[in-house]
């Protein structure tokens, strides 16, 4: 494919609920979003136009993570989408041409900025499918046409508002609740989850690298609750301290933050520093590396689910078709648009019976609904070669 152009397009979303984790409150989703324009060559016949969408799950600020959505902006606007017009050191070759399979390696030269290419590279593979037709779970190798779906429960203000939030969730039909802690709240919104809704809740807790293993006393304490996982309860480059925690607790423990690229992921599981591994395809540079960090845990019998970043309908369309490949055993973040949006800016995802159904067209198959698109809209820049 010859891409012709891009835009940038920053988007603001109205969260329906406050959304609380152990690094702060989100009200809002600001999100950067990627359009690329090209033309793909077909044997025997004109070139066609086509575009593709990526979605980059940089938060506003950097509390999760190191990227922040302005700064992702600036990276793609001035070092990576001038790759995809051939600008950069290796250029794209004689004929302009660019795959979607050789994304990653021309943006390499571009130190970390993982959520940034990965966002190109989803338009560019997006933009690749619709061209030649394929879906994106089948081009990824998905196996199941829906997923389970959890659900992320934020910090709440109290335990009786708690147990209201996951009864509604429950009664919609999640599989899965996630439950943030934080130190002071973690062992009493467990206790009280388990004693409402009794051991039969699939049930798992996010610490968002909230503790130390100064913690250990307290995190040993959610042992007795039959928790599927613990999620990122130390820092993101606590590896050696993970697997110290993982010989004094029972629960096993998840990573997430800590999981930025394939590598990573060898690592942390043979430093016994995680026994299931939480992939989202911004964090580790796109879904080309979210399957590989699939394969390489499917054959070292680690068990992975899809976490979630609050996308849109793009990500979140991109998210049950990576969810769908055989080593996603356990329910994801993939929950229907409602969790966080009145009005999204795709044809909503809706739980049926507990899932998410994988969209079949062609790319994500799914697209921006132009006035809802416009509605959010905060910044738009289109580049061209
Ligand atoms: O379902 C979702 O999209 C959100 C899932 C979720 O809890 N994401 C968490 C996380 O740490 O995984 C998060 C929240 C806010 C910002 C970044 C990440």
């Amino acid at each position: 494919m010859k891409i012709t152009g891009v835009e940038l397009r920053t988007v603001r979303m109205p969260l329906v609920s406050p959304f609380t984790t152990s690094f702060g409150t989100e009200t809002d989703r600001l999100a950067v979003l990627v359009r690329v324009v090209g033309k793909a060559g077909r044997p025997h016949s004109q070139p066609v136009e086509v575009q593709g969408w990526g979605e980059c799950v940089a938060m506003e600020r950097p509390l999760y993570s190191l990227e922040y959505a302005a700064g992702a902006l600036e990276v793609m606007r001035r070092f990576l989408v001038p790759v995809l017009f051939g600008q950069g050191p290796t250029g794209l070759g004689p004929d302009g041409e660019i795959t979607a399979e050789r994304v990653a390696a021309l943006l390499e030269h571009v130190v970390g900025h993982r959520m940034a290419k990965a966002a190109v590279e989803m338009a560019v593979l997006d933009a690749q499918l619709r061209g030649t037709g394929q879906s994106l779970g089948g081009y990824l190798g998905a196996e199941r046409h829906r997923v389970p779906a959890g659900v992320s429960v934020g910090v709440q203000p109290s335990i009786r508002e708690l147990i209201d939030v996951v009864g509604d969730y429950l009664a919609q039909g999640y599989l899965r609740i996630k439950l943030k802690i934080r130190p002071g709240w973690d062992v009493d919104p467990v206790e009280a989850v388990r004693e409402r809704f009794g051991d039969r809740v699939a049930l798992q807790v996010d610490a968002n690298a909230a503790y130390t293993l100064a913690d250990a006393r307290i995190l040993r304490r959610l042992d007795a609750f039959d928790l599927l996982l613990i999620e990122q309860p130390l820092a993101e480059d606590d590896i050696r301290q993970h697997a110290e925690l993982a010989r004094l607790i029972s629960t096993p423990i998840c990573l997430d933050e800590s999981i930025v690229s394939a590598r990573a992921a060898a690592d942390a599981i043979a430093l016994g520093a995680a026994q299931v591994i939480n992939i989202k395809a911004g964090r580790v540079g796109g879904y080309l590396e979210a399957r590989r960090v699939h394969d390489l845990c499917r054959a070292g019998g680690i068990a992975v689910w899809c976490g979630g970043m609050l996308e849109t309908g793009l990500g979140r369309a991109a998210n049950a078709a990576l969810a769908a490949l055989p080593g996603f055993t356990l329910p994801g973040d993939v929950s229907a648009s409602d969790r966080f949006y009145a009005r999204d800016i795709t044809t909503p995802f809706v739980l049926a019976d507990g899932h998410i159904t994988v969209p079949t067209g062609p790319g994500l198959g799914v697209a921006p609904i132009q006035d809802v698109l416009d509605a959010v809209t905060v910044d738009s820049t289109w580049l061209q070669p």
